[in-house]
This record gives structure tokens, sequence and C-alpha cells, in this order.
């Protein structure tokens, strides 16, 4: 455990927001003066970019996380977080200032602060339940030290009705206070890796339902100061939880819309990638990319925090799940299809995977669609390689490779599903013609012209320039691989 926060960055003899009788000008002088100590629970891809905006505009903020390595990293005023710009000089900055520490001891850092923000994942369990473990651990911590006045914000997504129903009884029954003594509110993340600086700082209107009146105004009050954007209060803590996670159901029903329309190019022998951003022209029209699945520990997860406690059927959410969740056996159904067309079997094939994490630059692999696409090739007996600049392939079952050692390598396929900014480096020029599927259609910005003059390209969906899945006519590609690999083959069955 790291060293317990200092009477220095907090004080304990300060004032709550909760049912305060304060002007509100004095509040608000309060908590931007450092006098309303916060506390944010849960440090990870989130919780430390709103750790450090609250340390910018209060001066006085902890960080709580169970992982001593999270801890010791900010106490030497660095982020563990990569590839979020900003990030990493806020925290030095509001470090050095004293405005920023950082401990494992929750239930110390709850008894200095008035003000406490839980910011750490909710999960599903193996039934696909929504896993509360970790907000109520943090609850446990909270109650601790939970006083009269204090404001409890949970930002970390929880299925509607949860402050209400789980989250209010369960502070109250551990603090022994009454429900009425303490504040607790939602306030949703609107937040996406690669730019938590700037949402956090107010890309959106802040979404703010109180489980009372009072919290309502109280946690309004203070992303008033955090956010520049407006505060958007709703009518309750269940409306708001309601806000995000149907948010995040439209994006996985939009992209499951999206593949199945992806899946038809093959059929129809166009891109339907063309065909989907032509028809978003229109501004009524806003169909998403298609892709070889939805990874990430949000949007996969988010809908089964309503189809497991909600008793309507809801059978498009449901649908767009199971749709989402077999893009990677597709693209390993369309892999085998390609390889068989130039006389290789799969179960005979070397495959390499280029890209795991679920996002290009986000270190995240939870529910990724590369780790279903490994399982499938696995499956078959592929032998199956990996390259990831951010997670260790050999972590996930597949042989580890360096980007710069592909071309020392022999395959039979590559397989991107996730396009790092790294792999722009890749020399296609020096590797051995082989299949490879582009399930982001994103190889022209990686690498121009490069692969397709050597490889035979299969892009999931077709392209964004009109090329369809299978590539261009035998004409464009001569010059490269084995003509055999090269023929245009049948469309074959959707799968
Ligand atoms: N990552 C994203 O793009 C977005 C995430 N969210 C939501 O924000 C929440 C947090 O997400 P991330 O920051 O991405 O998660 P993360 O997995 O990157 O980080 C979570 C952190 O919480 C810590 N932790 C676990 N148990 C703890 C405990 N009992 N006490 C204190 N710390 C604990 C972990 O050690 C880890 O550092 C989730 O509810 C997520 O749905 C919302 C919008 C965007
Ligand atoms: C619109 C948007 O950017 N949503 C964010 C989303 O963040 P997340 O990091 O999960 O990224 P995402 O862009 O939704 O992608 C999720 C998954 O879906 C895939 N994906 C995404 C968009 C698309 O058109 N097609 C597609 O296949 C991605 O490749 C990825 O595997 O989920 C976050 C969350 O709700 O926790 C939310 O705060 C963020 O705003």
């Amino acid at each position: 455990m790291s060293r317990p926060p200092t009477d220095s960055a907090l004080d304990a003899d300060s004032i709550g927001l909760y049912g305060t009788d304060l002007e509100e000008p004095r509040q608000r002088e309060l908590l931007t003066t450092g006098e309303i100590p916060v506390a944010v629970y849960g440090l990870g891809k989130m919780g430390l970019p709103l750790a450090a905006v609250y340390a910018e505009t209060t001066g006085n903020v902890i960080g709580v996380d169970v992982d001593p390595t999270v801890v010791e990293t900010i106490e030497h005023s660095e982020s563990h977080v990569v590839g979020e710009p900003g990030l990493a000089e806020l925290v030095a900055q509001q470090v050095e200032a004293g405005r920023l520490e950082a401990t494992t001891d929750g239930p110390t850092a709850a008894e200095r602060a008035r003000i406490h923000v839980v910011i750490v994942p909710t999960l599903l369990d193996d039934a696909n339940q929504p896993d509360l473990t970790t907000v109520e651990a943090v609850a446990d911590d909270i109650a601790a030290g939970l006083t009269p006045g204090d404001l409890v914000i949970a930002e970390s997504t929880l299925p509607p009705g949860t402050c209400r129903d789980v989250l209010g009884p369960h502070l109250a029954s551990r603090s022994g206070l009454e429900p009425d003594e303490f504040g607790l509110a939602f306030c949703p993340e609107r937040t996406s890796s690669g730019r938590a600086i700037r949402d956090i700082r107010g890309a959106y209107p802040k979404v703010v339902g109180g489980i009372d009146t009072e919290s309502t105004r109280a946690a309004s009050l203070v992303y008033d100061e955090l956010s520049s954007n407006e505060v958007h209060p709703v009518s309750d803590a269940t409306t708001a939880e309601a806000v995000k996670v149907f948010e995040g159901v439209y994006r996985d029903v939009n992209i499951a819309l999206a593949n199945e329309l992806g899946r038809l190019a093959d059929e129809l022998e166009i891109s339907t990638r063309e065909a989907i951003e032509t028809a978003n022209d229109l501004p009524m029209c806003q169909l998403h990319d298609p892709g070889p699945g939805v990874g990430g520990h949000c949007i996969p997860f988010y809908p089964h925090f309503l189809l497991s406690r909600m008793d309507e059927p809801m059978a498009l959410t449901r649908t767009a799940r199971e749709v989402n969740d077999a893009m990677p056996s597709i693209v390993v159904d369309r892999l085998e299809r390609e390889l068989a067309a130039v006389g290789t079997e799969l179960s005979e094939a070397s495959v390499v995977v280029l890209g795991l994490t679920y996002r290009p630059g986000v270190e995240e692999t939870r529910a990724s669609p590369a780790l279903g696409v490994l399982a499938g090739l696995r499956e078959t007996g592929a032998d199956v390689a990996g390259v990831d600049p951010l997670v260790d392939p050999a972590d996930y079952g597949a042989r580890a490779v360096d980007r710069e050692d592909l071309p020392r390598e022999s395959f039979d396929a590559a397989v991107l599903v996730t396009p790092h900014e790294s792999f722009g480096g890749i020399a296609w020029a020096d590797l051995e013609p082989m299949v490879v599927l582009d399930g982001r259609d994103a190889l022209g910005d990686l690498a121009g012209d490069a692969v397709a003059e050597r490889h035979r390209i299969y892009t999931l969906g077709g392209s964004s320039d009109g090329t369809a899945p299978q590539g261009r006519t035998d004409g464009e590609r001569d010059g490269g691989a084995d003509p055999a690999a090269v023929g245009r083959t049948d469309g074959g069955d959707d799968v």
C-alpha cells in the first residue's frame, strides 16, 4: 500500500456541498480554492484524466486506485495511460503543484474528502449480468468516511436504477447515515479514449441526475465549474443512467446495421462502404462503419445493462449484440474462402493477425474482436501469430511477432483487425505474396498501393473508394503476386 494521503492535501474541517446553506458564490469559491476536498476512485483510462481535470479545477484531489503501480506512477508525476494527448503534462503539472496525489488507501481518502467521484469499471459476469462488485467495493470505501453533507458522484456507466436502488441504500447502510444526509448523483462520462481531456473539459453538455433535487443541484454546481460546456440536469439519477446506456445501445445497434449491410458487399459485388458513406450525405442518415466486430469494455457491455433487467423483450438490441458478436467468425469464414480460392486450406495456413486491442492506440483488449478472430483461427488448426504495439500477442494465444520482423517470416495470410498507426511502417513489398484481409478498409491509408501491388486483398464491406471486397481487376493487380493468388473469385454464399 502506498503512503496514506497527507493532511496538507486534504482538510478534515472542510465543508460539504450537499444541503449547505452557504450562498452559492461562496460554495463555488470553496470548491475552486481546494477547501472542498475531492476523492476520485479509479485512476484508469478515464479516471486519471477526470482526476487531473478535477485537480485543475479545484486544486485539492486525492486519486484512489487498488493497483499500486498506478499509484506509484502518479506519485512520480507520470501517467500510466498511453495515447491520451495532454494527460501526461497535466498529471505532472498537478502533482508537482501539490493539487493531485494518489493512494491505494480508499477509506482514508474517503474520510478526508467531501466530494467522492466513482469511475471504476462496471463489467458483466459469465451470464451477462451486470457485475457491480467493483462499484460496491468503492462504495464500501466511501461509506467508511462518509459524513453528512458529502456528495457522491457516480461517473461509472451503470444499469438504470443503480444509484436509486443499489448505490444509495448501500452507502446509507454501510455508513450509518440517513439517505437524506448525503448527496448522490449520476453524471455520465461522455468521453472517448484519445480525447478524454478535451471531452471532460467540456466537449459535450454534462448530464447530471441526482437521487434528489439537492443532489442534482450540488452536482450541477460542481460540473458548472469543471466543464466549459452547459450542464444538462435531468429529472433523476435513473434518467441520467438511461441517457448513457441509450447512447451506447444506439451505437451498438447502428454498428450492427452497418455490419449487416457490409456483409452484403460480396453478393451485390459492390463496396457497401461506398454506399453507406454516400447514403450519409443525407443528414437524417447516420450509418456507422462496418468492421470485424465491436470491442472494448463499454459498447458491447452496455446493452446487457438493459437486456438483463427489463421485462420487455428488446429484440432489436439483443439481435444487434448477436450480429456484432458474430463478426469475428465472419472474418474467419471470409478468410477461409479467400485462401481456398488460391488453393490453401485455412487449417494448414499460417496467419498473422495485425492489431489485438479493440481500437488503434488504446491499450485495452476486453471484448476485442481480435480475440474472437484468434480463437476462430486456432479452432481451424491454423498456425496463428500476432502483431500489436501495445500488448503482447503471446498473452492471447498467438505467437508474438515484431512488426519489423515480418519480412523474415512466411505467412499465407494477414488479417488486419485494428489499424494501429505504426502499421504504416509494415514493409509490404518485402513480404511474400499472401492473402490480406482488411477488416477496416485501412490499408489504403496506412500503406497506399503497396499492399495491392503485391498481395491479394479482401476488404470487409469493400473500400470507401468504391472497390468491392475482392479488390480490383486482374489487370490492375498485374506485376505482383502469384497470378493464381490474384484472380477474382466467386462471391460464394453469404455467411
Ligand atoms: N474507457 C472509455 O472509453 C470510457 C469509459 N467509461 C466508463 O468509465 C468507467 C471506467 O472506465 P476506464 O477508466 O476506461 O476503466 P479502466 O479499466 O481503464 O480503469 C479502471 C481503474 O479502476 C481501478 N480499480 C479497480 N477496482 C478499484 C477499486 N475497488 N478502487 C479503486 N480503483 C479500482 C483499476 O485498477 C483501474 O486503474 C467505466 O464504467 C466505463 O464504462 C465511460 C466513457 C468512456
Ligand atoms: C461515439 C463514441 O465515440 N463512443 C465512445 C465509445 O468509446 P469506445 O472507445 O468504446 O469506441 P467506439 O468508437 O464506440 O468503438 C467501439 C467498438 O466499435 C467498433 N466500431 C465503432 C464505430 C463504427 O462505426 N464501427 C465499429 O465497428 C470499434 O472498432 C470498437 O471495436 O464508448 C464510450 C462509452 O460509452 O463508454 C463513449 O463514451 C465514447 O463516446
